[in-house]
């Protein structure tokens, strides 16, 4: 499992760079972080979350867990002005959930994990995953959207939540 990075950890406000060629590295990397999304219990998962700053995102919509997506070096394009709240949470932000509106329909072009091209349109909660890692990529997390004082709150209640998983770790 790798680390996730949690807010307001500056490393996390990195800009992540193109992906150059699929190595086995990579692969091995794009592995590790779909394994650490699934014990995490997200939906999505940026490689800056685990300090790796390249533009690689995981995700994994499916009832099942066993459908994992990858899309290296993602291009996402609003297609309506349209756009649409949805309730989002953060692997880097525990326990912090808040409306964040975001354009309801977005064109994603990538590559995935073999090199082949991606070129969909999509709604719904995909739609919402993929500009929330989008992001990730540049830096940008879900509490910016928010007031000042429900950052200032997120901030408090990551840090809570931190000691207590610490705890937890040391018994
Ligand atoms: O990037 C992450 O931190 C994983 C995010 C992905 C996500 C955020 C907002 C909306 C959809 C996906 C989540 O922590 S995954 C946990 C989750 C699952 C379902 C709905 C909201 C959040
Ligand atoms: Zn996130």
């Amino acid at each position: 499992l790798l680390p996730i990075l949690s807010y307001p950890d500056p490393r996390l406000r990195t800009i992540a760079k193109p992906v150059k060629e699929v190595t086995a590295e990579i692969k091995t990397l794009i592995s590790d972080m779909i394994e650490t999304m699934y014990d995490a219990q997200g939906i999505g998962l940026a490689a800056s979350q685990v300090d790796r700053h390249i533009q690689l995102i995981v995700m994994d919509l499916s009832e099942d867990k066993n459908a994992p997506r990858v899309f290296i070096n993602p291009k996402v394009t609003p297609l309506v002005e349209e756009k649409q709240p949805y309730e989002e949470g953060c692997l880097s932000v525990p326990d912090v959930y808040d409306k964040v509106e975001r354009p309801k329909k977005v064109r994603i072009e990538a590559l995935d994990e073999n090199g082949d091209v991606i070129d969909e349109v999509v709604e719904g909660l995909l739609a919402v995953c993929i500009q929330h890692e989008m992001d990730h990529l540049n830096g940008v997390i879900f509490v910016d959207y928010l007031s000042r004082l429900k950052q200032t709150r997120a901030r408090d209640k990551v840090r809570k939540v931190l000691k207590i998983r610490e705890k937890q770790g040391a018994q």
